[in-house]
């Protein structure tokens, strides 16, 4: 299901782009005015970024995206900047839409072999953005290589040339821009590394293509953005208890190592689950105690203790893996917790635990995802880094392609949602839904950090949030956590920074952006 508000936070392929422009353009509106409107937002970029470029070089690929510096450069002359045109290809060589603005700019173009970055306060790339179909070589990528080497800021058009919108990945030589300007919706691309760190902070245009284009398109990548999953959000209620708001487990580790666990479980509280409830060992019962307060303690040595807990189905959305130890005792666990109809985050130890045979969980999981429970569909979400996920999914991981592709191509297999973690957290679900995390400071790099994860992704999947929601929330929930909180932070700062994300929710809620 995708919610109304959801189709602003719509991320585009290069084709489903196209697709956009062409079913604007056959409504009506011809495609030099989407030009046009594309370089207004491109020189209204400069004006409020770069007030005093003096002289500022554009560089021209061979399609529209070269017709977008045409008609931008005409715009920053009439605005009275200086402007030099570098072409990939003689304007004469131009067709369509671009060959109007070459004309309409009126001035001569440089071959492009002749740039020298050195002279320009500015340098606008519009050599090839959506239209990108192969690495660029010869003299595109020899100035792309003067451009990076040189100081003069960068602002690409609609992508940095050279990554590719789907994918993120660099084709060939890449620019690496300080600011991009795209249009109408981002692209996998923009947040996907490496090419999200080589746009810079990414402006997204209006230029008059509506929303309702997008009711033709099939949308199944989005930003991780609240207007994705806020209205799937369980959000407590006055009249509520805290039975409602579900009870989670979190499995803790041997008594040296119950710190993981407990941060798991912290987390899941501050997350909005009800009740949290660690399940111990006995040899690590007393460490635990020894910390805990109003997260409940209950003995767990073994598959019989653990299946007389599962009686009591309050328990409804557990997490193993956190300093729980690789082994057999991890693996029979998980399969108990599935097959009790319980949803499940499995982490860490847990995700390493599977290697090397991980089908019958697998099949477990699409087996308890058929199941219903009153706090909403059992679920499997795995929340590997890429050490862990090219651990249970080595083939997947070998294969070329993107993030974004490897991670659907797992959920698909596992039948489960799957986080795959890192700057660009990609969130996939076995249906094909994907997001990728938007958020985030460098500073969740950091021990522990992936624990906390867990019990937020716990937290709602014992509040009934489904499970694609619940880890795309979680994510978000993690990522502003850490904005919120800023430099020097660590693990156990997470938590106490909830209630500030809680109230932003809440905020939001009430009150949708526009
Ligand atoms: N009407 C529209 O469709 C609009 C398009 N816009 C702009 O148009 C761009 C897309 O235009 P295009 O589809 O023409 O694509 P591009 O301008 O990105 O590039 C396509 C051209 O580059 C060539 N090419 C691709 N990869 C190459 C490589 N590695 N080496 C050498 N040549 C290569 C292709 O053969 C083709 O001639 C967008 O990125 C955006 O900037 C905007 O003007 C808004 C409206
Ligand atoms: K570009």
């Amino acid at each position: 299901m995708v919610f109304q508000d959801a189709r602003g936070t719509a991320l585009l392929t290069p084709d489903e782009m196209a697709e956009a422009d062409r079913r604007t353009i056959a409504a009506g509106t011809p495609g030099i005015v989407l030009m046009e409107r594309a370089a207004e937002a491109v020189a209204a970029a400069v004006h409020s970024g770069y007030p005093q470029a003096e002289w500022i070089a554009l560089l021209a690929g061979p399609g529209n995206n070269g017709g977008d510096a045409y008609a931008a450069a005409r715009l920053l002359r009439e605005a009275g900047r200086r402007v030099e045109i570098f072409g990939l290809v003689p304007p004469t060589k131009l067709r369509g839409d671009a060959a109007i603005a070459a004309t309409a700019f009126g001035g001569t173009a440089h071959p492009v072999d002749s740039f020298d970055p050195a002279a320009f306060d500015l340098v606008i790339d519009g050599l090839f953005g959506a239209g990108l179909s192969r690495a660029i070589e010869g003299a595109a990528a020899e100035a792309i290589r003067k451009l990076n080497a040189a100081p003069a800021p960068v602002v690409a058009i609609d992508l940095p040339s050279g990554v590719s919108g789907a994918t993120g990945e660099r084709l060939g030589e890449a620019v690496s821009a300080d600011l991009t300007v795209t249009f109408f919706r981002r692209k996998p691309g923009h947040l996907l590394e490496p090419g999200r760190s080589l746009c810079g902070p990414t402006i997204v245009a209006d230029i008059g293509i509506p929303a309702t284009v997008l009711d033709a398109i099939a949308l199944m990548i989005f930003a991780n953005e609240p207007e994705l999953w806020i209205g799937a959000l369980k959000r407590p209620s006055d009249a509520g208890h805290k039975y409602d708001r579900g009870h989670a487990v979190v499995f803790s580790g041997s008594a040296t190592r119950t710190g993981a666990a407990r941060l798991a479980a912290a987390a899941a509280l501050r997350g909005g689950a009800g009740l949290v409830t660690v399940f111990s060992p006995g040899s690590a019962l007393m460490a635990n105690a020894a910390h805990l307060t109003a997260i409940m303690l209950k003995r767990c040595d073994d598959e019989a203790a653990l299946g007389e807990h599962l009686t009591d189905a309050r328990f409804n959305a557990f997490v193993l893996g956190p300093g729980f130890g690789v082994g057999e005792r991890a693996r029979n666990f998980a399969a108990t917790v599935l097959a009790a109809g319980r949803s499940l985050v499995l982490d860490a130890d847990g995700i390493t635990s599977l290697a090397g045979a991980p089908d019958a969980l697998f099949a477990a999981a699409r087996g308890a995802g058929k199941g219903a429970s009153p706090h909403g569909k059992p679920a499997l979400v795995l929340t590997p880094h890429d050490g862990e996920f090219k651990r249970l999914f080595p083939d997947i991981a070998d294969r070329q392609g993107s993030k974004l592709e490897r991670a659907r191509a797992a959920a698909e297999r596992a039948g489960a949602v799957v986080v795959l973690k890192g700057r660009d957290t990609v969130i996939a679900a076995p249906d094909g839904r994907a997001a990728i995390n938007a958020i985030g400071t460098p500073w969740l790099a950091t021990a522990g950090t992936g624990d906390v994860l867990a019990g937020l992704v716990a937290a709602e999947l014992a509040q009934g949030t489904p499970s694609f929601e619940a880890a795309c929330a979680a994510v978000w929930m993690h990522g502003r956590a850490a904005e919120l909180f800023g430099p020097g932070l660590i693990s156990e700062d997470l938590p106490a920074m909830l209630p500030k994300v809680h109230r932003e929710l809440d905020a939001l809620a009430s009150n949708p952006r526009a």
